[in-house]
C-alpha cells in the first residue's frame, strides 16, 4: 500500500487519529495519474483517500487528504471497509443537522459562507442537513418550537451572537416546554438541553464562537461539528418581577455596552463597523448610572476572576463543576443551599456593569472582558466599573487589547457570582414616589448638573447583543445548561498556561 499526501509538505509518515478523520472515499484513477512515474508499469491501480483534520496555527483547522493506492482491489476495499467501520464507531458525530442561516447577519455573507465553505464539508462527511434561510427575526426560534427536534443530532446557526441567542432560546425554551417547566419562575430548576448547537460565524462580533473555538473561521467551526465535539456551556436566566426576559451566555452589560448596542441598532446598515462608530460616540458621552447591585458569590468553584490561567480544552475547574452538578442531580430532593447563602449589596455610580459567563474574547479583544472566566463552571464574572474620568476609562478599555490587567484599577471591581440582581436608582425612586411623574417623564439628563454626565434616565441591558426591556433584573447562572459543537480553546501556544490537575494542586 503506497501513500501520497495532497499538500506541499509531503512527508513519508503521517499519523492521523481516527477521531480526526473526516471521511474515507474510494479514489478514481484517471488516465493522466496512471501515466506518471512507476504507476505506468502497473496494472490498473486501486486507491482510496482519507480526508482528515489538519491543525494549523492559531486554532485554525483545515481539511487535508492523503491517498493510498495498490494493485490489489480486494485489499483496497478491505481498507476502505475497515476505516468506514472505525468512523461508524465515533458515536458523538452528527448524522442529521438542522441549519438556520441569517442572510442579514454581519457582512450579509451567511448564505455564501455556508454554501461555499460548509455545505461541501458536511456532504463529504455524509451529514444530511435541513437548511432554513431565515426570513425575519425570531424565525429560527419559533421554528424550533414546531419541528420534530428528535430527528436531529444538532442545530447549526450561521450568523452572529444574536442569531446564536435566537437558536439557543428556541432550544432551551422547547426543552422546558416539553418538560412542563415554567420559565417565568426564576427559581425553577431548568432541564439541560442535550441537543448541541454549532456556530458557523457570520456575524459582527462572533464572541461566542471566538471564546469557545479560539478563532472566527467557518471551516474550523464546520470541522468541530463534523468530528462531534462537545463543550458544555453555562447559561444565565434573566427575570424581572417573576417574568422571564432572556437567557444569556456571553455578555449581559448595562451602561457602556448597553448604550453602544442601543445606538448601533439604528446603524445596522454599517455592518460590523457600527460598533466602532457607536463605541466611540458612547465613550465620548461618558454616561454613568446609579443603582444597587446585590449578588451571591460563587463559592462552589475553585477559580477566581484574577487568576492568571484561562479556561482551556478539558478545563479541570469546569470538570469539577460537572461532577458537582451530577451529585446535585442525585440529591435533587434536598433543599438548595443557594437560597441560604449570603448576598452582598453594592450601591454606586457605574459607567459599566458587565456580567460575563465566558471570557467574551473576540477579535476586538482577544483576551476578552474577563480573561479567566470559565465556560462551564456554573458562575459568571461580575465586573463593576465605577464613575471615573474619561482618561481612566480609556486606560481601562485599552487594557482589553494588551497584556496589562484590566482589573488593576481602583474604580474596577470584579466578583465571581452565581446570581445577582440590579435595580437602577431611577426605578427605586419611582417605586418609592410613584406620584413624581415629572421625574419619570422629563428626567433624561441630570438637570441640576447638565455637564456632569450623570444620567437620570436608565441605560439598557445588552444581552448577547439583544436589548432588554427592563433595567431592573434578576439573574441566575445555570451550570452547563446547554452544549456546543466545540471543545474550548486548545492550548497550542508555547508558554500558554491553563488549569491542569497539577496547577490546581498548587493552588489548594
Ligand atoms: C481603545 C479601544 C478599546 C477597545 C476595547 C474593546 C473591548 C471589546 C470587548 C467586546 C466584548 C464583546 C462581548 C460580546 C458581545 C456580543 O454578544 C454583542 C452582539 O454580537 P453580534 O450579534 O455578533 O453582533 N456585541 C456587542 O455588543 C458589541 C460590543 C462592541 C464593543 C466595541
Ligand atoms: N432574516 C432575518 N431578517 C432580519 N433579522 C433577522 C433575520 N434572521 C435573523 N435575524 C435577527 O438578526 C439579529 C442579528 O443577527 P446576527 O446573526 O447576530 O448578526 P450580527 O452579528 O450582525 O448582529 C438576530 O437577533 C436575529 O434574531
Ligand atoms: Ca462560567
Amino acid at each position: 500500500m503506497k501513500m501520497r499526501q495532497n499538500h506541499p509538505f509531503d512527508t513519508k509518515n503521517c499519523f492521523v487519529p481516527t477521531s480526526d478523520i473526516i471521511a474515507v472515499e474510494e479514489t478514481e484513477f484517471n488516465k493522466k495519474q496512471h501515466n506518471i512515474g512507476k504507476w505506468q508499469k502497473m496494472a490498473k491501480p486501486h486507491a482510496f483517500t482519507v480526508y482528515y483534520v489538519k491543525k494549523a496555527r492559531n486554532h485554525r483547522w483545515r481539511c487535508s487528504d492523503v491517498t493510498f493506492w495498490c494493485v490489489d482491489e480486494h485489499l483496497c476495499n478491505q481498507w476502505i471497509q475497515a476505516l468506514k467501520e472505525l468512523l461508524e464507531m465515533q458515536k458523538s458525530r452528527p448524522k442529521q443537522l438542522l441549519v438556520y442561516i441569517n442572510p442579514y447577519g454581519g457582512r450579509r455573507q451567511g448564505k455564501r459562507i455556508y454554501e461555499q465553505k460548509v455545505a461541501p464539508l458536511f456532504s463529504l462527511a455524509s451529514i444530511s442537513t435541513d437548511v432554513v434561510i431565515t426570513e425575519h427575526a425570531n424565525h429560527a426560534k419559533d421554528n424550533l418550537f414546531e419541528v420534530n427536534i428528535n430527528k436531529y443530532d444538532g442545530v447549526v446557526c450561521v450568523g452572529g451572537d444574536g442569531m446564536f441567542s435566537e437558536v439557543m432560546h428556541g432550544l432551551i425554551g422547547r426543552m422546558q416546554k416539553d418538560s412542563g417547566i415554567d420559565q417565568n419562575n426564576p427559581k425553577a430548576p431548568l432541564v439541560q438541553c442535550n441537543i448541541r448547537i454549532g456556530i458557523i460565524p457570520a456575524g459582527s462580533t462572533d464572541c461566542i464562537c471566538y471564546s469557545t473555538v479560539g478563532i472566527i473561521d467557518p471551516v474550523t467551526s464546520a470541522l468541530h461539528i463534523i468530528v462531534g465535539d462537545c463543550q458544555p456551556l453555562d447559561v444565565s436566566s434573566v427575570h424581572h418581577n417573576n417574568t422571564f426576559l432572556k437567557y444569556s451566555v456571553s455578555l449581559l452589560g448595562y451602561g457602556f455596552y448597553g448604550d453602544i448596542l442601543k445606538d448601533s441598532e439604528k446603524k445596522r446598515w454599517m455592518g460590523p463597523m457600527r460598533y466602532d462608530y457607536s463605541g466611540f460616540k458612547t465613550f465620548l458621552s461618558h454616561h454613568y448610572y446609579e443603582g444597587t447591585i446585590s449578588f451571591q458569590p460563587a463559592r462552589h468553584t475553585l477559580g477566581s476572576p484574577r487568576d492568571k490561567d484561562s479556561c482551556r480544552t478539558g478545563c479541570y475547574i469546569c470538570k469539577k463543576s460537572e461532577q458537582q452538578l451530577a451529585e446535585q442531580h442525585k440529591e435533587c430532593g434536598l433543599k438548595r443551599e443557594e437560597d441560604e447563602e449570603e448576598w452582598k449589596v453594592i450601591k454606586g455610580k457605574f459607567l459599566a456593569i458587565n456580567a460575563v459567563n465566558m471570557s467574551c474574547a473576540c477579535p476586538r479583544s482577544p483576551k476578552g472582558l474577563s480573561p479567566a472566566a470559565h465556560l462551564a463552571d456554573g458562575s459568571a464574572d461580575l465586573i463593576l466599573v465605577r464613575k471615573c474620568s474619561r482618561f481612566d476609562f480609556l486606560r481601562y478599555l485599552v487594557r482589553h487589547t494588551n497584556q496589562d490587567d484590566q482589573f488593576d484599577f481602583s474604580f474596577v471591581d470584579v466578583y465571581r457570582v452565581k446570581s445577582f440582581q440590579f435595580t437602577s436608582k431611577l426605578s427605586e425612586d419611582n417605586e418609592s414616589n410613584v406620584t413624581d411623574i415629572g421625574k419619570k417623564r422629563f428626567g433624561q439628563f441630570c438637570r441640576d448638573h447638565p455637564a456632569c454626565c450623570c444620567n437620570s434616565a436608565n441605560s439598557t441591558w445588552n444581552c448577547d447583543g439583544e436589548t432588554l426591556d427592563s433595567s431592573a433584573i434578576e439573574v441566575r447562572v445555570h451550570c452547563q445548561l446547554m452544549k456546543l459543537f466545540a471543545r474550548g480553546i486548545e492550548e497550542n501556544c508555547k508558554g500558554e498556561a491553563a488549569y491542569s490537575q497539577s496547577s490546581i494542586e498548587q493552588l489548594l
